[in-house]
């Protein structure tokens, strides 16, 4: 029988009783879905899916992405972003360090995913955990005076910036991976388009600054809300097992992977993403 765990105080949500390769009601996959947006992250433990099966199971959560262009993606399923230290044929089958500081998946888009489902299938005895923030619980505990005076800002988000920082083992960018890829302009505070709540939408491994304002402003700004939001108070830390799915709402949750003994373990991570919308701007998301 399904049921439904919070897993902290302020994050997530353990479904048990499910296997998600069964056919799951209409009426089961609501409350599921419901508990996804509340508590921004769900937690299911011990499944065996195919990639076709974790491509199906996404799907009921929104539209799956697709990685035409990325050297990482599963044979056959370019739905399937791996995310491992393990070597095929001696080339990494995956990028090791992806993720390692704080951060909301793709930033730097302009419709950047809505969610991301994580599928443990090998891992370290020790490390390689991924810690999550709640970002609505973040932006609903700051000042009042805060969340007046940050309610309307843009920021701008540099994707050029980025590469090196996030990927160490990749080259730095093309030249025409430098005109391709723009500065984005994002809300600091984001509406959640399915419950309207308001979260810190301050996300961290990409360089942004707070358009309009002097950098001698916008830097302590910038470091205060990223602290702010990742006190262990609004943060879950997942130590994974083989069989674990995580699904996080990429629209109220940051993320970090820790690190693990790369050189004598094995962590192997199947990842779907679930397409997003471009984060609605002004006070009420409505612009
Ligand atoms: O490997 C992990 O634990 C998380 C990596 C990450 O940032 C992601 O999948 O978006
Ligand atoms: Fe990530």
């Amino acid at each position: 029988m399904l049921e439904l765990v919070p897993i902290t105080e302020t994050i997530g949500t353990e479904v048990r009783g499910i296997d998600v390769t069964d056919d799951l009601s209409d009426r089961d996959f609501e409350r599921i879905y419901q508990a996804w947006i509340d508590t921004t992250l769900l937690l299911i433990r011990g499944q065996n899916m195919t990639p076709e099966q974790h491509v199906a199971f996404t799907k009921r959560f929104g539209e799956v992405f697709t990685y035409t262009r990325s050297q990482f993606s599963e044979n056959d399923h370019p739905e399937i972003l791996i995310l491992s230290n393990i070597t095929r044929d001696g080339k990494p089958i995956g990028s090791p360090y992806s993720g390692r500081v704080w951060h909301t998946d793709g930033h730097y888009l302009t419709q950047p995913p809505a969610g991301s489902m994580l599928y443990a299938r090998e891992v370290p005895p020790t490390g390689g955990d991924t810690w999550y923030a709640n970002m609505f619980a973040a932006y609903e505990a700051l000042p009042e005076a805060v969340k007046e005076r940050i309610d309307d800002l843009k920021v701008v988000i540099s994707r050029v910036q980025s590469r090196p920082y996030n990927y160490p083992d990749r080259p730095a960018p093309t030249p025409e991976e430098r005109a391709e890829w723009i500065d984005v302009p994002q809300p600091l505070v984001r509406v959640h388009e399915v419950s309207g709540r308001k979260a810190l939408y301050a996300g961290g491994n990409v360089p942004w600054r707070i358009e309009g304002m002097p950098e001698e402003e916008s830097a302590p700004l910038v470091t205060f809300l990223q602290e702010f939001s990742v006190q262990p108070r609004f943060t879950y830390r997942h130590k994974w097992q083989v069989g674990d799915i995580v699904l996080w709402d990429n629209r109220s949750a940051m993320h970090r992977a820790t690190p693990y003994d790369q050189e004598n373990h094995r962590r192997l991570m199947h990842r779907t993403t679930i397409s997003g919308q471009q984060p609605p701007f002004g006070p009420e998301g409505l612009s």
